[in-house]
C-alpha cells in the first residue's frame, strides 16, 4: 500500500486506456478462436507443498482479459506494493492500523513455518491441545452433563464471523462429522431462534458454546443469558454450568462475570478478526463435530495456501489471479456484484460465508490514509449452490442488463456417488453448461436456425444470448477438509490484495457501529410514547406504531 490512490497509478490508468480502446474487441468468442492455447495459458494447478495431495485447479480462460490486461493489473499489484503488505502481515506488524492490531489469522495454521513475534502468537499450540483434549473428551463421551449422561447436542451462540464460520465448515464436512452429535447454531436476536433450537435440546445432554470474541456482543450476551436460564430451570444448581456452557473469547474478565470458569474458556487474541476466526477457539463447534484431526488437516490445507501465497510469483499466485481478475470487471466494467457458485451441496453455506469475509473487509470508501477513494472498491458478494440458483436467478445472469462476473466452483467427486454418480454427472454437466452459455451465448443466427423460418422475430430475440459474461472455474478432487482449508484461504489472501490495492484497511469493520449504538438508545426509548425523542419524523413514527401493540 504505497499512501496513494489506486486511481494515480500509472498501472490504472493504463488499464483505464486498454478499457476504452479494447473493451469491443474483448469478446471471448474471438479470444478462444485465435488462440488455441488460451485455456493452457490462463489455467493453474495448485498442488500443496506439504501435502501433494490436497490439490486446487483454476480455470480463469472464461474472462474478458488478454496477457496483456492480466500483465497490467499485475503492474498494479507491483506499484500498490502487494507483496511488501503480504510480508507485513506474516510478520505480524500491524497492518490494521485504526485498531493498532497485528492481523495474524495465518498464525493460527502456521505449524513452525513462519516466524511470528506477535504476543499470543507462542499460545497458538496450546489452545489447539486444549481444543483437542475438550473435543475428544465430549465425542468419546468421556465429558460428561450434571446428570452423568454423554453430551448429544451442541449449540453454538454466536454472530457474524463467530457463527457463519463454523456453520459453513460443518456444513460443509458434514461427511466427516460425528452423526451422533447434533449440531445447532444460534445466532439472531429474535427469540424465535433461540427458542426453536431449544426445543430440540435436552438439558441433560446440551452442550453450549459461547462464542465472542468481545463478549460483549449484545445479541450473543442476551441468547446466553437466555439459555443459561433456560438451562437452569431444569438443573436448578449454578455449579451444573460448569458441565454445560464454555466461553470462545478473547475476554476472560467477562467471561468469568457470565459465571464460565476460566478452565472451560478457550483462548485467542486481538490479532484474529472476527471474520477470519475459525481457525481459533472459534472453531470448537468444528473440531467437536468433525473431530480434531480432521480440524487440524482444514488448518494444514490453509497453511499450504498460505504458503502458495506467501512464496509464489505473481503471475502463478492464485489469490492474486482472481483477486486482480476481480478488480478488471469492479473498477473498469463497472460490476456492482460478483457471485459464488459453488455446485456442491455441502457448501450451500460459502456464499453466505464470504459475504462477510469480503463485504465487511472490503466495503470501505476511506482509506487507510483518510482519502474518500473516486472508485469503486468491494463487490456485493452473493450466490447460491448449483443446481439450485440454474432455477432462480440465472435467468438475469444470462440475460439480464448486468455483467455479473462468477466463480463456478466444484469437486470431481462426490461423497454421495449415488445410482453409480449419475447424480454428480449430471450435477457437473451444469457446473461445465452454464459457464460455457454465459461466455459463448447464443446467436440470433442460432436461434433462427433452431426455431425454422415461421418463428417470429420477437421469439428469436427472446431466445438469443449475448455470450461474452465472464467467470472463473474452480475444481478439486474432492472436499475434504484440507481441500476446504486451501479453498477458505484462497479468498481470504484475494480480498486481502484486493484491500491493498484499493488503500483500505480491510481488518476494521467501523460501518457497523452506528446501527448498534442507535438501536441502543432506541431500547431505552421503547416503553413510552413521551420517551420517544430525538429522532427523525419516519423513526418516531415507526415506534409509535411499535407501541399501540406493544405487550411483555
Ligand atoms: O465475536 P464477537 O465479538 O461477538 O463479534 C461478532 C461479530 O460482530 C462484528 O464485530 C460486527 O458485525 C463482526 O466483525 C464479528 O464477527
Amino acid at each position: 500500500m504505497s499512501g496513494r490512490l489506486a486511481s494515480e497509478y500509472s498501472s490504472w490508468k493504463k488499464l483505464q486506456g486498454i478499457y476504452d480502446s479494447q473493451k469491443s474487441t474483448l469478446v471471448l468468442k474471438d479470444l478462444f478462436t485465435q488462440d488455441p492455447e488460451r485455456f493452457a495459458k490462463f489455467s493453474k494447478d495448485y498442488i500443496s507443498k506439504d501435502d501433494p495431495s490436497t490439490t486446487l485447479f483454476l480455470d480463469y480462460s472464461k474472462n474478458l482479459i488478454t496477457q496483456e490486461v492480466i500483465d497490467t493489473l499485475l503492474g498494479l499489484v507491483r506499484e500498490a506494493e502487494v507483496e511488501s503488505y503480504r510480508d507485513k502481515m506474516f510478520a505480524g506488524e500491524h497492518i490494521n492500523t485504526s485498531e493498532d492490531r497485528a492481523v495474524l489469522h495465518v498464525a493460527l495454521r502456521n505449524f513452525n513455518d513462519f516466524s511470528i513475534q506477535e504476543a499470543g502468537a507462542d499460545e497458538v499450540a496450546g489452545v489447539l491441545e486444549h481444543m483437542k483434549q475438550f473435543s475428544n473428551a465430549v465425542r468419546s463421551g468421556e465429558w460428561k452433563g450434571y446428570t452423568g449422561k454423554n453430551i448429544t447436542t451442541i449449540v453454538n451462540i454466536g454472530i457474524g464471523g463467530s457463527d457463519l464460520g463454523p456453520v459453513m465448515v460443518t456444513e460443509a464436512l458434514k461427511p466427516y462429522s460425528k452423526r451422533d452429535l447434533t449440531a445447532h447454531f444460534v445466532s439472531n436476536i429474535d427469540g424465535t431462534h433461540i427458542a426453536e433450537i431449544l426445543r430440540l435440546c435436552d438439558p441433560e445432554r446440551t452442550l453450549f458454546i459461547i462464542a465472542s470474541k468481545t463478549f460483549t456482543t449484545q445479541e450473543t450476551i442476551t441468547n446466553a443469558e437466555s439459555a443459561r436460564e433456560w438451562f437452569l430451570s431444569s438443573a436448578g444448581d449454578k455449579a451444573h454450568v460448569a458441565k454445560h456452557f464454555v466461553a470462545l473469547s478473547t475476554n476472560t474478565k467477562a467471561v468469568t462475570a457470565f459465571g464460565i470458569s476460566s478452565d472451560n474458556m478457550f483462548q485467542f487474541w486481538d490479532w484474529v478478526g472476527g471474520r477470519y476466526s475459525l481457525w481459533s477457539a472459534i472453531g470448537l463447534s468444528i473440531a467437536l463435530v468433525i473431530g480434531y484431526d480432521n480440524f487440524e488437516q482444514l488448518l494444514k490445507g490453509a497453511h499450504g495456501m498460505d504458503k502458495h501465497f506467501k512464496e509464489t510469483p505473481l503471475e502463478n499466485n492464485l489469490p492474486v489471479l482472481l483477486a486482480i481478475i476481480g478488480i478488471w470487471y469492479n473498477d473498469f466494467y463497472g460490476s456492482q456484484t460478483h457471485a459464488l457458485l459453488p455446485y456442491d451441496q455441502y457448501l450451500h453455506k460459502f456464499a453466505d460465508y464470504f459475504q462477510q469475509g469480503d463485504m465487511e473487509s472490503n466495503g470501505k470508501f476511506i482509506t487507510k490514509n483518510g482519502h474518500r477513494v473516486n472508485y469503486e472498491t468491494g463487490p456485493i458478494i452473493w450466490g447460491a449452490s448449483g443446481t439450485n440458483g440454474q432455477h432462480s436467478f440465472y435467468q438475469l445472469v444470462h440475460q439480464g442488463t448486468k455483467l455479473i462476473p462468477a466463480d463456478f466452483i466444484a469437486p470431481a467427486t462426490t461423497h454421495n456417488p449415488i445410482a453409480h454418480s449419475k447424480h454428480h454427472r449430471i450435477l457437473l454437466s451444469n457446473f461445465f453448461a452454464q459457464p460455457e452459455a454465459l461466455a459463448f451465448g447464443k446467436t440470433e443466427e442460432e436461434v433462427r436456425k433452431e426455431l425454422g423460418p415461421n418463428a417470429s422475430d420477437t421469439l428469436v430475440k427472446s431466445k438469443v444470448f449475448e455470450g461474452n459474461r465472464p467467470s472463473n472455474s474452480i475444481m478439486f478432487p474432492l472436499l475434504t477438509p484440507s481441500t476446504l482449508g486451501a479453498l477458505i484461504a484462497l479468498y481470504e489472501h484475494k480480498i486481502f490484495v484486493q484491500g491493498v490495492i484499493w488503500g483500505i484497511n480491510s481488518f476494521d469493520q467501523m460501518g457497523v457501529e452506528l446501527g448498534k449504538v442507535l438501536a441502543k438508545n432506541i431500547l431505552a426509548q421503547l416503553e413510552k410514547p413521551e420517551d420517544v425523542k430525538g429522532h427523525d419524523s419516519s423513526t418516531t413514527g415507526l415506534i409509535h406504531y411499535y407501541q399501540k401493540f406493544r405487550k411483555e
